[in-house]
C-alpha cells in the first residue's frame, strides 16, 4: 500500500445560521466524511453543486468561513493538520487550485503572485517556466489580474499552486472554461506531478471529465460519500454499488444522457436515514427511518447503502 500523504477521518462541518435575530440553528453539511490520499495517487470527488466539495477543500486547508465548524481528524503526511500547521504548509508542500479567480490578489501582478515576493534569478527562472508550461507567455508576468481574461486567469491560479512543487494538490474544478484541448494537457501536467511522488485530490461535478485522471473516485451526495470506488469500475455500471452513482453513470454523455430525476436536498432538510432515499428507485421503508445508514465494503470498494447494488452479468 502506497504511504498516504492524507488522510480525512471523520470529518463534519456545521454552519451556525441565526433565525429570528438570536435563535441559533447549526447546519450539517458534511457529514462523517472519510477519504485518504496517497502518494502518486488522484482521488476524485465527484458531487453535485452544493454537496460540500469546495467545504471539504477549505476545511483542509485551514480556511472554513468564521461562522463554520469542523470535527473530525486531518492528517497530512500522518501528522494531525492543524489550522496552524495549514497556515505553513500552504505553498510549502500543500496547494490550492481554488474553484474562484478571485483567490488572485487583484493588486498584485502575477509575477509577484507566482514568485510570492522572492527576486533571486532562479526562483524568477521557475515562475517562466511555469508560467510557459501553462501556455502564459513570460509578459504575463507584468500583468495584474484584471488585465487577464478568465482562461488565463485559471491558468495563472495552476501556475500559482505547482510553483513550489507541492506534495498534495487540491484542486477544486480547476478547467472549467478552458476548451477540451487546454483541459487536457492540464490534466496531463497534473499526470505528471502525481507521477513524481505527489498526491492529488481532484475535486469536480463532473464524473467523465474526473475518470480522465482519476485512480480512485469518491462520490459525495448532500455533504456524505455514499461511495468509493476504483476508477476501473466506472467501465460498467454493473460493478458500481450505489444507486446514485449508477445514475450518474448513465447521466454520463457517454452512456446516454439519462437525466437524474429530482434534486439533492438541502443541508439540514435530511432528518433521518439515507439523504438520497427520495431519488432512489430502490429504496426501502428502513432507507428512510434508520439513524444512520453504515458504510460498507463491497467488491473492494466502499459504499453507504443497506441495500447495495449488487453486480450485473449483462
Ligand atoms: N458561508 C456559508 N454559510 C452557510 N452555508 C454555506 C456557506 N458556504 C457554503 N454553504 C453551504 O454549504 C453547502 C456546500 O457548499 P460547497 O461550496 O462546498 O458546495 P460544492 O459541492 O463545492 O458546490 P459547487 O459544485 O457548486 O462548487 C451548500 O449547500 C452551501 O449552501
Ligand atoms: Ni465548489
Amino acid at each position: 500500500m502506497e504511504k498516504s500523504i492524507l488522510e480525512v477521518r471523520h470529518v463534519s462541518i456545521w454552519f451556525t445560521q441565526y433565525e429570528r435575530g438570536t435563535k441559533r440553528r447549526s447546519l450539517p453539511v458534511i457529514r462523517d466524511l472519510n477519504l485518504t490520499v496517497g502518494a502518486g495517487e488522484v482521488v476524485a470527488v465527484v458531487g453535485a453543486s452544493g454537496s460540500g466539495k469546495s467545504l471539504l477543500a477549505h476545511g483542509i486547508l485551514g480556511i472554513l468561513p468564521y461562522n463554520s465548524h469542523m470535527e473530525g481528524e486531518i492528517l497530512y503526511g500522518g501528522e494531525p493538520l492543524t489550522k496552524e500547521r495549514a497556515e505553513k504548509l500552504r505553498g510549502n508542500g500543500l496547494a490550492l487550485i481554488p474553484q474562484g479567480v478571485t483567490y488572485l490578489d487583484p493588486l498584485m501582478k502575477v509575477g509577484s503572485q507566482l514568485t510570492r515576493g522572492r527576486k533571486d534569478q532562479e526562483t524568477k527562472e521557475r515562475c517562466r517556466q511555469v508560467l510557459e508550461r501553462y501556455g502564459l507567455g513570460p509578459e504575463t508576468a507584468d500583468l495584474y489580474p484584471f488585465e487577464l481574461s478568465g482562461g488565463m486567469a485559471r491558468r495563472v491560479l495552476i501556475a500559482s499552486a505547482v510553483m513550489d512543487e507541492p506534495k498534495l494538490i487540491i484542486a477544486d474544478e480547476p478547467t472549467p472554461g478552458l476548451d477540451a484541448r487546454a483541459a487536457g494537457r492540464i490534466l496531463g501536467h497534473f499526470r505528471e506531478m502525481t507521477e513524481g511522488g505527489a498526491g492529488m485530490l481532484f475535486i469536480t461535478h463532473d464524473l467523465e471529465l474526473a475518470l480522465t485522471i482519476a485512480d480512485r473516485v469518491v462520490v459525495f451526495y448532500a455533504g456524505e460519500t455514499i461511495e468509493e470506488a476504483a476508477a476501473e469500475d466506472f467501465q460498467e455500471e454493473g460493478r458500481l454499488r450505489h444507486p446514485f452513482t449508477r445514475a450518474l453513470f448513465r447521466a454520463m454523455p457517454s452512456h446516454g444522457f439519462a437525466p437524474i430525476r429530482g434534486s439533492q436536498p438541502y443541508p439540514g432538510t435530511v432528518s433521518a436515514g439515507c439523504p438520497f432515499a427520495g431519488q432512489c428507485k430502490a429504496c426501502q421503508k428502513e432507507c428512510g427511518e434508520a439513524d444512520h445508514i453504515p458504510v460498507r465494503q463491497v467488491r473492494g470498494g466502499l459504499v453507504r447503502c443497506l441495500y447495495p447494488e449488487k453486480e450485473e452479468t449483462v
